[in-house]
């Protein structure tokens, strides 16, 4: 059967948002993790092919070869459209990676014109007079301005795109989304004949992102956030059943966490209120050269085997900022993904059965050290936050890999412990 959207994800989180997405729209959907190649083994009988790459935050020229070979990869497998997946507050520097990537999908494809909507009104993120609000605050005045690696200080997503390529992008407000899907298609013809080559779209609601994926579903290439791809895919007739997830295995929990994301910092406090067993590592010592693996699984030796338990290197914005000045950017990244790899593949192989992983490039860093390509999609938990199922060298794995903003303040202590749902 041809594969109808295959999507690229510049992170793994974003990867597992975006097949949550194309699941709830009805599509049975496959996840893989990585550059693909010829060894990859194409998953059969899916509507949709999500590849997630690490491609957010690396150099430009990086990002682009490695959505390109993935792209190739889609093409071979019949991918009738491509869906770039990029953050849903536009994560990237004004050196980076959107535009030019999406520029580089749209020459191999040779796209006159694309859409794109970086919108998840379930996660509080809408566009409006192509400004990107983040719940009631824009952009550039949330939490996301302190991002570690991407701060994003504008909200104006015409400029932020402009920054990114040489050519011309455009606006495509509400007015015209209200007036449905044939306005939509018109007004995007009409930026195609006067030279346009990116339309930014407003969406308020998912009924917004409905009218616009019905009206993107002939574009080659279209770009966005989980919102958008389940609009796409809710214009397009499912073909069977979406995929339902095993039940969880049987053994250990734990959490690790790398995100300093103010939604994951909260839900850390919670693990912690709860009385459940925390440790966070100390990246300085680790650069120093003490051995905190080391401790850290000292540390988890004492733990009770019934309690789940979260590491985190997770800091406060003012705590990154000093370790960051201390150790740069980079080198700080390197030591906490370094040791969370190494962590999570050392609680595996002891019996972590459930691991919940906080934050995009954690998830990136933890999910290449356990060497895992591929995942099966399935019981989305919180929006945009499935479990996924896979087996590795020590065993089946239920894995959620969770964005740094994502999932209710209570996600960890629920989801590992089975206290029923907040209301807030
Ligand atoms: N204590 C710390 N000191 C320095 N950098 C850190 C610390 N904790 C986490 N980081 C870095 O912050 C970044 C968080 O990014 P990411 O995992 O993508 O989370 P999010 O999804 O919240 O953006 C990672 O590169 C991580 O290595
Ligand atoms: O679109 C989104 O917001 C997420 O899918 C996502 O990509 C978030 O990025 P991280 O917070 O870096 O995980």
């Amino acid at each position: 059967m041809p594969l109808r959207f295959g999507c690229i994800a510049d992170d793994f989180t974003g990867g597992t948002d975006v097949a949550a997405a194309f699941r709830r729209a009805g599509l049975r959907t496959a996840l893989v993790f990585g550059t693909p190649d010829a060894t990859t083994v194409p998953p059969t009988d899916c509507d949709a092919v999500v590849v997630a790459l690490k491609s957010r935050s690396t150099p430009a020229d990086e990002a682009v070869a490695d959505s390109l070979a993935a792209q190739r990869w889609l093409r071979d497998r019949g991918a009738a459209q491509l869906y770039f997946k990029y953050c849903s507050t536009f994560d990237s520097t004004p050196r980076g990676n959107i535009g030019p990537v999406t520029d580089a999908l749209m020459d191999a494809t040779t796209a006159p014109i694309t859409l794109h909507c970086p919108a998840s009104p379930a996660n509080g993120r809408t566009v409006y007079q192509g400004h990107l609000f983040v719940h009631d605050q824009l952009l550039s005045d949330s939490p996301l301005r302190h991002h570690p690696l991407n701060p994003m200080t504008d909200a104006s997503l015409v400029r932020l795109l402009s920054a990114q390529t040489r050519h011309p992008v455009a606006l495509l407000d509400r007015s015209t989304t209200d007036q449905g899907v044939e306005a939509v298609r018109d007004a995007v013809e009409a930026h195609r004949r006067a030279g346009v080559r990116h339309v930014i779209a407003d969406a308020l609601t998912d009924d917004d992102l409905a009218v616009l994926g019905a009206a993107a579903l002939e574009l080659p290439v279209v770009g966005g956030a989980a919102g958008l791809a389940e609009g796409l895919g809710r214009a397009h007739p499912a073909t069977g059943p979406a995929t339902a997830g095993p039940p969880p295995p049987q053994g250990r929990a734990a959490v690790l966490a790398g995100s300093c994301s103010a939604r994951t910092l909260e839900q850390i406090a919670r693990f912690h209120a709860a009385g459940l067993p925390c440790f966070r590592l100390d990246v300085l010592g680790a650069a120093a050269g003490h051995d905190v693996i080391g401790s850290t699984l000292h540390w988890y030796r004492d733990q009770s085997p019934d309690l789940p338990v979260l590491i985190h290197a997770s800091v406060s914005v003012e705590e990154l900022a000093a370790v960051q000045n201390q150790l740069g950017v980079d080198e700080a990244a390197a030591q906490v993904e370094g040791m969370l790899g190494t962590l999570a593949s050392r609680l595996v192989e002891g019996g972590v059965r459930r691991l919940i992983v906080a934050g995009g490039e954690t998830s990136g860093a933890v999910t290449t050290a356990l060497g895992i390509r591929a995942v099966l999609v399935g019981e989305e938990v919180d929006s945009g936050v499935p479990w996924t199922h896979t087996t590795t060298k020590a065993g089946d794995l239920a894995l959620m890999l969770k964005s740094g903003n994502f999932g209710a303040p209570d996600l960890f202590t629920r989801t590992l412990t089975g206290a029923s749902q907040e209301t807030t």
